[in-house]
């Protein structure tokens, strides 16, 4: 199976505490953090005794069927998950929340984000005789809590926490309890809510909406949120933290009616597009942004420049993911069955074309000609963030070095290949400043810049990532 996207996203996560519907508002929750993940999805419930989970490969009707779904029914916790893999094959065994069944008792895991230090745990783990179940990098916590020695389950999480490495929205589900933690650097958003009484958490607050909850705040950098039925305990882990939020989530990744720190992601996009105008100066007739994820980085951009925004370009909303070979000639046709152009539109007119990102180049370099053959008399492109020169190490799947674009062409080279009158950037710079008008307390860009803010262990070399996406 090869995708057609870009940009692959990332995994989504929710756990809820204490509601009798909770398999039920789990599975509604996932549903709105599906565009996070869909290689595969699960749901973990607790009796209040035991742990039971459902889970399945695919999207989440496909995952999780009615049947399983009604089996949960009338448990009062639950954590869910739908997945992306960055670490171990897209296999069953690899789907989350992972359910371990111990003496000291149950216990459910869903994680998103990567860990940079997973390898090297796992192996120190194994030769000490533990048998690990899946090839995901998430499952060494639940190693690393069963070895533990203290009574206290706080404890042992907290020496487990500072003993891994990477990003991580990390939930944990015991009979008693329900465990939310984010890494020291918040590279991941969790967003804590409230319904009908009963706290939860999620990725991103359109699943809190969805299932009609408050949304109350965002889980800060180290924090260690507990519910249990005296109610929620805060707490944290981290000696140092910082805030490094993904700067992708803003970009691309998060559904733009989420928010994050009370801000709509809708807005921030708007504004990265007005900041792009600010960066470039051409003049054009019309400006377009290529659809879905790139139509309020427009907005923003025409409301700026004063140049009237208009849909130049319309998407086959059923294609997706679609089952084809990974080659450049299938690749580029699949771009063409997901994005035409609307002739009358765009014909004499001289365009600017606003896109979030631009990854191998596909997109970009197809949407370019089909402008043109729509009868564009010029096309600007203008990219609502940095160029793309470096692969992520913390739960988002952006390519390999080779595989970017970027990482070996300057923009010169890059707008001669796709064959453009203009090519812009967003700066680093600019980015940044848009992201403190919203409150952002600090960003990762390493994809950017190459300035990883988290050590990176393992060390995925490029000839493995490669081997991974190609399925071997
Ligand atoms: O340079 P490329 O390799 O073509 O990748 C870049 C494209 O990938 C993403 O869109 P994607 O098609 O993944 O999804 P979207 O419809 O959500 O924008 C991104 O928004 C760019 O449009
Ligand atoms: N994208 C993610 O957050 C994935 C979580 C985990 N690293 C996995 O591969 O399953
Ligand atoms: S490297 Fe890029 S995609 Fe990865 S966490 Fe940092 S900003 Fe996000
Ligand atoms: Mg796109």
């Amino acid at each position: 199976m090869y995708d057609i996207r870009g940009l692959n996203e990332e995994c989504g996560v929710f756990g809820i505490w204490n509601h009798p519907n909770a398999a039920e508002l789990t599975y509604m929750a996932l549903h709105s953090l599906q565009h996070r993940g869909q290689e595969g999805a699960g749901i973990v419930c607790s009796n209040g005794e035991n742990l039971f989970g459902a889970r399945g490969m695919g999207l989440l009707p496909d995952a999780i069927s009615q049947v399983q779904l009604d089996s949960l029914r009338g448990y009062r916790s639950a954590i869910g998950h739908v997945r992306y893999a960055t670490t171990g094959a897209s296999e069953l065994s690899n789907v989350q929340p992972f359910l371990f069944k111990h003496s000291k008792g149950d216990l459910g895991l869903a994680h998103n984000g990567n860990l940079t230090n997973a390898r090297q745990i796992r192996h120190a783990l194994e030769e000490e005789g533990a048998i690990f179940q899946t090839s995901s990098d998430s499952e060494v916590l639940g190693h690393l809590l069963f070895k533990a020695k203290s009574p206290s389950f706080k404890s042992n999480l907290k020496a487990a926490l500072n003993q891994i490495k990477g990003a991580f929205a990390y939930l944990v589900l015991q009979k008693d309890s329900l465990t939310a933690t984010l890494d020291s650097h918040g590279v991941r958003p969790l967003m804590l809510g409230k319904v009908d009484g009963a706290y939860c958490v999620a990725s991103e607050s359109c699943a809190l909406m969805a299932i009609g909850a408050e949304y109350i705040r965002d889980v800060e950098p180290g924090e260690i949120l507990t519910f249990n039925d005296a109610g929620m305990e805060e707490d944290n882990y981290a000696l140092e933290t910082k805030h490094r939020m993904c700067s992708m989530e803003y970009v691309y990744f998060a559904r733009p009616d989420s928010e994050f720190r009370h801000h709509s992601i809708y807005n921030v996009r708007k504004a990265l597009g007005e900041q792009l105008a600010k960066e470039m100066n051409i003049d054009a007739d019309i400006v377009i942004g290529v659809p879905d994820s790139s139509l309020q980085a427009a907005k923003g951009f025409s409301s700026y420049s004063g140049i009237p925004n208009e849909q130049g370009l319309l998407k086959n909303r059923y294609v997706g993911r679609t089952f084809i070979t990974p080659d450049q000639k299938m690749r580029e046709r699949a771009v063409r069955m997901k994005h035409a152009p609307i002739r009358d539109v765009v014909e004499g007119k001289r365009v600017i074309v606003i896109d979030d990102s631009i990854v191998r180049g596909t997109t970009s370099k197809y949407i370019v000609k089909a402008l043109r053959s729509a009868g564009a008399k010029e096309v600007h492109m203008g990219i609502s963030s940095p160029p793309l020169k470096h692969p992520c190490y913390y739960g988002i799947d952006v390519s390999t070095h080779a595989e970017l674009i970027a990482a070996y062409q300057t923009v010169e080279e890059i707008r001669q290949e796709i064959e453009v009158d203009s090519l812009t950037y967003l700066s680093v710079e600019g980015m940044h400043g848009v992201y403190k008008q919203f409150e952002s307390k600090g960003e990762c860009d390493a994809c950017f810049t190459g300035n990883y803010p988290i050590e990176i262990v393992d060390h995925l070399l490029p000839e493995e990532k490669e081997k991974k996406t190609k399925g071997v």
